[in-house]
């Protein structure tokens, strides 16, 4: 029997866009369990979740097994949902890293960085979610060549992020589609200065210069129009004491980064949601700096 623990994540965070991510102290438990069969539960119950052809846990751990070169007979999967699906929070990649250190441990085969990309790259092109979840803390990232590189950038203790999670799903494949193919120079070169400043303002405590850092121009205009109230929601968290805010991965969730008054930024995230009559709830979430977790 294997327990794999593995933290939800944001990407993102405004200007980062397809570039950095962050682990979240909220899990998803996948438990693993010789069978002949292919069996899972999940808890609270998600009958999607339930179905062996459509589980993407259970595909990726075919995969895997394929990859290491054992066949595939079947597995006993409980699985404890604690990160909202579909709701930028990458609820896919605790699946996707799941499995895949799932079947590399079980199968006594040490997992490399290239192996790893090999195979979750089949199922989600993201190293800014799958990264995070894999090896906890904020990481930046990019593929060149098809070689992904990366390197853990120090958070600060001193933030928490409050994450409002709305009462409607957003999938990734929704939330892309509605990105232009190109952008122009001005825009292009506006997030360059921002995830710049971005990364700087954390690294040496400037949080002040977090709102005009998370500002972003290559994909949060286009899909705020997914998201009702998105203005608001971010009004009301900086007003509120949030020191930057975004979109968290593809939406529909928003990040706020802020030194204190976390419940009342929480309370106003969710009161500009309300607003339009979409029901919210908030959760205050730290930085996770290990990432998956293997408990046998
Ligand atoms: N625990 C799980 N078990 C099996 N499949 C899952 C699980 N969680 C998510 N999935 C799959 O991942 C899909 C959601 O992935 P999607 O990329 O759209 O959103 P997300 O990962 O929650 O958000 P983002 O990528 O923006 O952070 C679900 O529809 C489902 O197919
Ligand atoms: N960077 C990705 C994360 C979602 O998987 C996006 O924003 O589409």
């Amino acid at each position: 029997m294997l327990k794999i623990k593995v933290p939800a994540t944001s990407a993102n965070l405004g200007a980062g866009f397809d570039t950095l991510g962050v682990a979240l102290n909220l899990y998803n438990e996948f438990i693993v369990e010789e069978s002949d069969t292919v069996q899972i539960e999940t808890y609270p119950k998600i009958p999607e979740f339930e179905n062996p052809d459509k589980n993407l846990f259970v595909k990726v751990l075919k995969k895997t097994c394929e990859y290491i070169g054992n066949d595939f007979h079947g597995v006993k999967l409980t699985q404890k949902i604690n990160v909202p699906v579909s709701r930028g929070l990458g609820s896919s990649a605790t699946a996707i890293v799941g499995a895949i250190v799932a079947a590399f441990t079980a199968n006594k085969k040490v997992l490399t960085d290239e192996e790893f990309f090999n195979i979750a790259y089949q199922f989600e092109p993201h190293p800014d979610n799958l990264l995070p979840a894999l090896k906890g803390g904020f990481i930046t990232a990019c593929v060149e060549d098809k070689k992904t590189y990366y390197s853990k950038i120090p958070f600060p203790e001193e933030l928490k992020f409050v994450v409002v999670i709305p009462d409607f799903e957003l999938s990734t494949e929704k939330a892309r589609k509605v990105l232009p193919e190109k952008v122009s120079l001005e825009d292009a070169v506006f997030n360059v200065q921002r995830v710049s400043l971005l990364i700087s303002s954390l690294v040496n405590k400037d949080f002040d210069l977090l709102k005009v850092a998370m500002n972003d121009r290559l994909h949060e205009p286009y899909r705020k129009k997914l998201i009702p109230n998105f203005d608001k929601v971010v009004e009301n968290a900086l007003n509120s004491g949030a020191v930057g805010v975004s979109l968290s991965g593809a939406g529909s969730c928003m990040i706020a980064l802020a030194k204190e008054n976390f419940e009342d930024i929480g309370k106003s995230m969710v009161e500009a949601f309300n607003e339009v009559d979409i029901k919210a709830e908030y959760k205050i979430l730290e930085i996770d700096k290990e990432g998956v977790q293997v408990e046998f």
